[in-house]
């Protein structure tokens, strides 16, 4: 990989101790993980680390905690995940930096795995404070990013410690990077994006960029009430970030300059509850009533999204369209992934997907093998899609 150090110049590593920023925030449902993927994506890089000898510290972050430590945010559930999957032991230190994570990291033997506890339990993580970079930095001797789908963080354990100790990308952030570069990098045209989820406010401004290069952009669930109501479409009491209707309008804006048509959905499911087995009912965009949510995109949305994926050559998918996690609510996003997955095996389309929770419902619609290309990363992707420097990428170029 041109301008990177890989795992392939990190020399002589025996007992050396490895910081590893993995991205372990996966689904997680009744304290279950629900989606291993991006634990079996990093299983590569500890292997190696660990066959050579080193010392290997997981450094991750899990959600998105605003109050300090909370049982809810801990990492602890998911070391224990993790050690399912990678069939080894992996030790747990219930903090990230101090004296707590410091004697964990003393009492490792060579080849060892262990995982330090959130690092957003620290408000310095995510302003990359240097103060707090140089504690996690005192415990490793070496930096590997292996979190491609955190690339796009400039926080201090995605950014900052590539700047205090030696700094390698991860197997699976060199493979990322290669596969989007091969599967998305000079696209066939048309390009057709889906975008939806649920994190508006965090990837709603990625989309100023990237209607300049798709063709077509179908919005869908949460990220699609945003719209609908820019637009003056009542949503009831569905997820919705009413005061990002000014970005929502000039997105629709720079599509119409662009010549990127916006598709938004024309009917949705909607429920009073958002629970399994909810009572629920198809009804056009234009009738959501006052107390009701829009949990997925209806049928005719399903017909007009399907139709989309046949015009394209390319697809990019980002967000599910619906609460996919709870029956009825995952019919348009299984019924779309079905659809991407038999045009790309009939050889018609380029599908490139990615995302925590849109893997997962790949994975749910059983078909992510049957995509071209599925990434861990979800905004990180599209970012590097519009073209935009992912910081901790550019980090490891130095
Ligand atoms: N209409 C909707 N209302 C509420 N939540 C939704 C809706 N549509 C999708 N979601 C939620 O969006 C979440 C995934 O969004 P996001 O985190 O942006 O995707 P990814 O992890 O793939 O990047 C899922 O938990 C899903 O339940
Ligand atoms: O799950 C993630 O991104 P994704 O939802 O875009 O797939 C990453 O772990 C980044 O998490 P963040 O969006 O809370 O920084």
């Amino acid at each position: 990989m041109a301008g990177f150090k890989t795992l392939d110049d990190i020399g002589n590593i025996s007992g050396k101790r490895v910081l590893v920023r993995v991205d372990l925030n996966v689904p997680v449902a009744d304290g279950k993980v629900t989606d291993v993927t991006r634990i079996e994506r990093i299983a590569p890089t500890i292997a190696e680390l660990s066959g050579k000898g080193a010392k290997v510290i997981l450094l991750a972050h899990f959600g998105r905690p605003k109050d300090g430590p909370t049982p809810e945010f801990s990492l602890e559930p998911i070391a224990k995940a993790t050690a399912e999957v990678l069939g080894r032991p992996v030790g747990f230190a219930s903090d990230c930096v101090g004296d707590t994570a410091a004697s964990a990291v003393a009492a490792m033997n060579k080849g060892d795995v262990l995982l330090l506890e959130n690092t957003r339990f620290y408000k310095a993580e995510e302003k990359n404070d240097p103060a707090f970079t140089e504690k996690l930095a005192a415990n490793g001797d070496i930096f590997v990013n292996d979190a491609f789908s955190a690339a796009h963080r400039a926080h201090s354990s995605t950014e900052g410690l590539a700047h205090l100790l030696p700094a390698y990308a991860g197997r699976t952030m060199q493979a990322e990077l290669d596969a989007l570069e091969k599967g998305l990098g000079n696209p066939v045209r048309p390009v057709v994006a889906i975008v939806g989820g649920a994190k508006v406010s965090t990837k709603i401004d990625l989309l100023m960029n990237l209607v300049k290069r798709v063709d077509a952009l179908v919005i869908g669930g949460g990220m699609a009430n945003t719209f609908l109501a820019a637009r003056g479409t009542a949503v009831g009491k569905s997820l919705c970030e009413h005061d990002l209707a000014t970005t929502a309008k000039q997105i629709m804006i720079e599509a119409a300059e662009a010549g990127c048509a916006i598709i938004l959905p024309v009917d949705g499911v909607v429920a009073k509850e958002f629970k399994a087995g909810a009572a629920s009912e198809t009804v056009a965009i234009s009738e959501v009533p006052a107390d009701g949510m829009i949990l997925d995109v209806g049928e005719k949305t399903v017909k007009a999204v399907a139709e989309w994926i046949d015009r394209a050559a390319t697809l990019v998918w980002n967000g599910p369209l619906g609460a996919f996690e709870i029956e009825p609510f995952d019919h348009a996003t299984v019924a779309a992934a079905r659809h991407a997955a038999d045009r790309t095996k009939a050889g018609k389309l380029v599908s490139v997907a990615g995302g925590g929770d849109t893997v997962a419902a790949l994975n749910h619609a059983g078909v992510a093998d049957d995509f071209t290309y599925v990434s861990t990363a979800g905004g990180a992707f599209l970012e590097w899609m519009e073209g935009k420097p992912l910081p901790g990428v550019e980090v490891l170029k130095h």
